[in-house]
């Protein structure tokens, strides 16, 4: 019989009650991919038994902290991803990124993309990912099996957009989104991938008419299936939204009207949302993605984590890539602190989040956001083992450790200054599926 993995030292995570927690000489014990114990060492150190037990040992500067969530990532941009942010959002998307998806039709080219975005992503730490694809079924089909050969768990969506396109890239009718849509979410179901599901995709009010929106929500609701979609990102996209949906209340009413708003609904941006907006979001336990870096890179806006933090909204960060530039979960981290201290600069009475509620967002909130939150999130018995071995001290380190410095300074650095090097093992249901060999995707 498979002997328990106990590891030994320190371990940071979010709980209900905490942003941030630490567990100093504490031993968790994984079995089957699952969490079977959180105890003190001591407690341990009592039952412990060689026949049962294989104790993996961290040293005073490493720790592990749940496997991050990047709630809102889109993976056939990847090949644009530090380039082409010289427009805002409605421009961006016609000068480089429809032009970029288009390519995704042809299935090699596909493949060997998404290759090296889960890698990149899973090297960063993420070990959940929601995708969006492209209107593609194969490339999206193709970039599930992907991501179970590298073992990240993910969401992905077949994006749906029948509307405001180029004639290169749009689905011919409502019809034929939705039938393809069904396709895909079938096939994606029937293959019982253990950690990979289908996201129901509308990209976004623009690109879909309502008769579209309309057969997806019913879709969600008849197979209850997540939703991910964009809202209220720009001054300008809102503006066109009220033009096009006249009879709608407001921008969310848009997607509440199709039956999209849901407890598995998470929406990109949120920035302009109004009070009322955001009041529905709660009340029908939807959540929003923040994406702080895309919201700066093509120059959005500056979303207020703060507020729908204190509002009990779920609130997870994406990379957002390639509105976004960097596919890394800590930079989302770092830039969500520096988003919500500009508006701080200009308002001394707000409150800036900090290193603890990024933590959070990155990692227990994701889950939240994703309602995978029984699932992954945090160290708690009986959740799957998603988890990272942070070592501030490995070769290449740009982190400096004091004697003076605490635990929670070691936590604090490792967000502010760490970077892939100073994560060593990636752990998905309790395997470290970085040691997997697979197709090489510098090949491509
Ligand atoms: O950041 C974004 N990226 C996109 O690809 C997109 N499509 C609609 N709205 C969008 N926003
Ligand atoms: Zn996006």
């Amino acid at each position: 019989m498979a002997k328990t993995q106990v590891y030994c030292g320190m371990f940071v995570h979010s709980t209900k009650k905490d942003y941030m927690r630490i567990l100093q000489n504490h031993a968790i014990g994984v079995k089957e991919g699952k969490i079977v114990f959180v105890e003190e060492m001591i407690k341990f150190q009592l039952k412990a038994n060689e026949k049962e037990h294989e104790v993996i040992k961290l040293n005073n500067n490493e720790f592990l902290m749940p496997g991050m969530i990047d709630t809102h990532i889109h993976a056939p941009q990847y090949p644009n991803a530090g380039k082409g942010l010289d427009q805002g959002l409605l421009e961006w998307l016609n000068k480089y990124t429809f032009p970029t998806e288009a390519k995704f039709k042809e299935l090699e080219f596909a493949k060997n993309t998404y290759r090296k975005i889960v890698r990149r992503t899973l090297e960063n730490g993420t070990t959940t990912a929601s995708y969006y694809g492209t209107i593609h079924i194969d490339a999206c089909l193709a970039l599930c099996d992907i991501i179970e050969e590298n073992g990240q768990r993910a969401l992905v969506g077949k994006v749906n957009m029948n509307a405001n396109s180029p004639d290169y890239y749009i689905e011919e009718s409502v019809d034929v989104s939705v039938s393809e849509t069904k396709k895909f979410v079938d096939e994606v179901l029937q293959k019982k991938y253990p950690r990979v599901l289908p996201i129901i995709t509308p990209r976004f009010a623009i690109s879909c008419s309502q008769q579209l929106m309309d057969a997806l929500g019913l879709l969600a609701i008849e197979k209850d299936l997540h939703v991910q979609t964009h809202i209220s990102e720009t001054e300008d996209e809102c503006e066109m939204v009220g033009k096009l949906y006249p009879e709608c209340e407001d921008y969310l009413d848009v997607y509440d009207k199709a039956g999209l708003i849901r407890n598995k609904t998470v929406l990109g941006h949120g920035i302009y949302l109004s009070d009322k907006e955001r009041k529905k979001i709660k009340q029908k336990g939807a959540s929003i993605s923040h994406c702080p870096n895309s919201n700066l890179s093509i120059r959005s806006g500056i979303f207020n984590a703060r507020q729908c933090l204190s509002e009990g909204i779920k609130v997870g960060l994406g990379t957002d890539v390639s509105g976004g530039y960097s596919p890394s979960m800590m930079d989302a981290m770092r830039t969500a602190i520096h988003v919500s201290n500009m508006l701080t600069i200009k308002d001394r009475t707000h409150k800036p989040i900090t290193h603890r509620e990024v933590f959070m967002m990155a990692t227990y909130g994701g889950s939240q956001a994703l309602a995978i939150d029984h699932l992954v999130g945090n160290f708690e018995v009986g959740k799957e083992f998603d988890a990272l071995l942070v070592s501030l001290d490995c070769p290449g380190s740009q982190v400096d450790i004091f004697d003076d410095d605490t635990p929670e300074d070691l936590v604090q650095k490792f967000i502010f200054l760490g970077d892939n090097r100073n994560i060593q093992k990636v752990f998905v249901n309790g395997e470290d599926v970085l040691q997997r060999k697979v197709p090489d995707c510098q090949k491509g």
